[in-house]
């Protein structure tokens, strides 16, 4: 299976590096092209066989299946520049959320799907977002959804949960990294540990706490119970989160939510199809 990508920065790097480590695709399937085409030689030096193409016109001529990796205004000149190799057993994969799989295809001869990583996937864990278009037959879905079943647990949804699902499963990751830097930061400042043993504690803590869920030995409300004891020192620190959390995460999701306007009111103009909402 030849696998095409398009844009070799953090996340087209992350896929093509989790689906070799997967030995889902061979390094010798791989062809990639990147703007500053350097970026995507240190990657076939890295892995021999990758083959680095100059443009993503190329990269159409090579490969059928082809992830598009770039950001989300870049993706409808891209398209254009192709054009006139796409064909319609082409397979377009979007990473981003704010281009819906209709606009896709609206710009295609071919079926597109859109498949919204996670930084966690590099540790073949994590899910990833995946939608497809009405263009993608059986055939095509269940493929897809099996090659990125290598690399994590891939959730099909609808438009309409795009950008919460989004800040949960591919945002989640640094605002949980926020989080525990505050939480750092506040014990040190307000005991006498050091940053060092602070970021020690809190990471092991924070791996086995994936690995607890990864073995489903307890949901997050069984878990919470197991270590509040009545009458302890926990249930003191959780009356404190109930307290003073406020709304900041009803906050967070609307927020997001309003960029997620402001993103699709810069890339619609693009597309003939507009979003419905
Ligand atoms: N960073 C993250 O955790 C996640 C990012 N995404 C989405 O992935 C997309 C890419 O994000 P990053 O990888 O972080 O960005 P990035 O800026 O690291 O990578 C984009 C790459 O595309 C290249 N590029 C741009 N136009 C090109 C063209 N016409 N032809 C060939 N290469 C081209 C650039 O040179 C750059 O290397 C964004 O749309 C983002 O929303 C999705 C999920 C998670
Ligand atoms: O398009 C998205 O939703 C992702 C999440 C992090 C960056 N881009």
């Amino acid at each position: 299976m030849t696998i095409g990508v398009i844009g070799t920065g953090n996340m087209g790097t992350l896929l093509i590096e989790s689906f070799i480590r997967s030995k889902a695709i061979q390094p010798s399937e791989f062809v990639i092209t990147n703007r500053t085409l350097s970026k995507a030689e240190s990657l076939s030096k890295k892995y021999e066989g990758i083959q680095v193409v100059p443009s993503a016109k190329s990269v159409f001529k090579e490969a059928k299946t082809i992830f598009i990796c770039v950001k989300p205004l870049s993706i409808y000149p891209l398209l254009k520049e192709a054009n006139d190799v796409i064909e319609h057993n082409h397979l377009v994969i979007s990473i981003t959320s704010p281009i819906r799989v209709e606009q896709l295809e609206s710009s295609l001869p071919c079926p597109a799907a859109r498949v919204i990583p996670s930084i966690v996937n590099q540790t073949l864990s994590g899910s990833t977002l995946l939608t497809f278009g009405e263009r993608c037959t059986e055939e095509v879905k269940t493929s897809l959804t099996q090659l990125l079943q290598s690399i994590s647990n891939p959730i099909e949804i609808e438009e309409e949960i795009t950008r919460v699902s989004s800040d949960l499963s591919s945002c989640g990751p640094a605002f949980l990294s926020y989080l525990f830097e505050r939480m750092i930061s506040a014990a040190v400042s307000t005991t006498e540990i050091t940053e060092e043993k602070a970021t020690q504690l809190l990471t092991d803590m924070v791996i086995g706490v994936g690995k607890l869920f990864e073995e489903k030995t307890y949901t997050l409300d069984t878990l919470k119970k197991k270590v509040m004891v009545k009458g302890g020192v926990t249930g003191v620190g959780i009356q404190i989160l109930e307290d003073e959390l406020g709304e900041v995460f009803e906050h967070l999701f609307k927020a997001t939510q309003m960029k997620f306007v402001e993103d699709h009111k810069e890339v619609d103009p693009q597309y003939s199809i507009k979003p419905s909402s």
